[in-house]
């Protein structure tokens, strides 16, 4: 069933298509959704170029004869489309349960405008309670990084613990650039602004995972069909 919503989503992002598009291709279940049906249209002869958010779907894009770039070739991107683990009715977004955050961050700055795609799961009223925040760091500095995010966590009334990822005990997850993630646990996220700020003056932390005003378009998919939310309106 949530596969099914996912596709859905993602065949609705579809109509945001021209040919000659300059993509970024998100990360996650619901994105490799949407780049299984780009691989279908360039199959038909759709003509774009795109640049994947991470290792994982740029190997998806390639099997699939997606064309791929960078941004050193492109300046600028017409659009991105992408999952997300939270969204609020100003679709200010949590990603990064995926651990693509930076490389999503970056793509989507590069863009022109970011759709995100996602079934109803993910929609919040305000940010922070289901996901931890992920929080990309230096592995340099590794516990000073963490005692100054735990210092930010608590000035900002966060109610959870403060996890280093692991695939497997005593293993940390490693990210595409080679940084490591920190979960944040906050419960309601009273002012992702400040904690935005608050998090980007540390010196270990590399990004995190709130993206606050870059979605204007989420097509969320439900039981009852793909709602489509606009910033703004909701
Ligand atoms: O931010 C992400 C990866 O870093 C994903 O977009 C996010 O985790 C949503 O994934 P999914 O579509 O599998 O629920």
């Amino acid at each position: 069933m949530s596969e099914d919503l996912k596709r859905q989503a993602a065949a609705m992002a579809l109509t945001n298509l021209r040919p000659g598009m300059r993509l970024g291709l998100g990360t996650g279940s619901t994105a490799r959704h949407f780049v299984d049906l780009l691989g279908e249209k360039v199959a038909a002869g759709f003509d774009c170029i795109c640049v994947p958010t991470s290792e994982v779907t740029a190997r998806q894009a390639l099997s699939l004869n997606i064309p791929l770039s960078d941004l050193e070739t492109l300046d600028r991107l017409d659009l991105t489309v992408d999952g997300a683990d939270e969204i609020d009715p100003d679709l200010n977004l949590i990603k990064g349960a995926g651990g693509a955050l930076l490389r999503e961050k970056i793509v989507a700055a590069a863009s022109d405008a970011m759709v995100v795609i996602a079934d109803d799961s993910k929609l919040v009223p305000a940010l922070g309670p289901r996901f931890p925040l992920p929080i990309e760091v230096n592995r340099f500095g590794l516990g000073a990084t963490q005692r100054a995010v735990a210092d930010v966590m608590a000035r900002h009334g966060a109610q959870g613990p403060l996890r280093l990822r692991e695939t497997a005990p005593g293993s940390p997850y490693v990210t595409d650039g080679g940084h490591l993630l920190l979960d944040a646990f906050f419960g309601r996220i009273s002012q992702p602004e400040a904690l935005s700020r608050d998090l980007l003056d540390i010196a270990g932390v590399v990004q995190h995972g709130l993206f606050l005003k870059m979605c204007k378009t989420a097509y969320v998919a439900t039981p009852d069909g793909v709602r489509t939310l606009t910033s703004g309106t909701n």
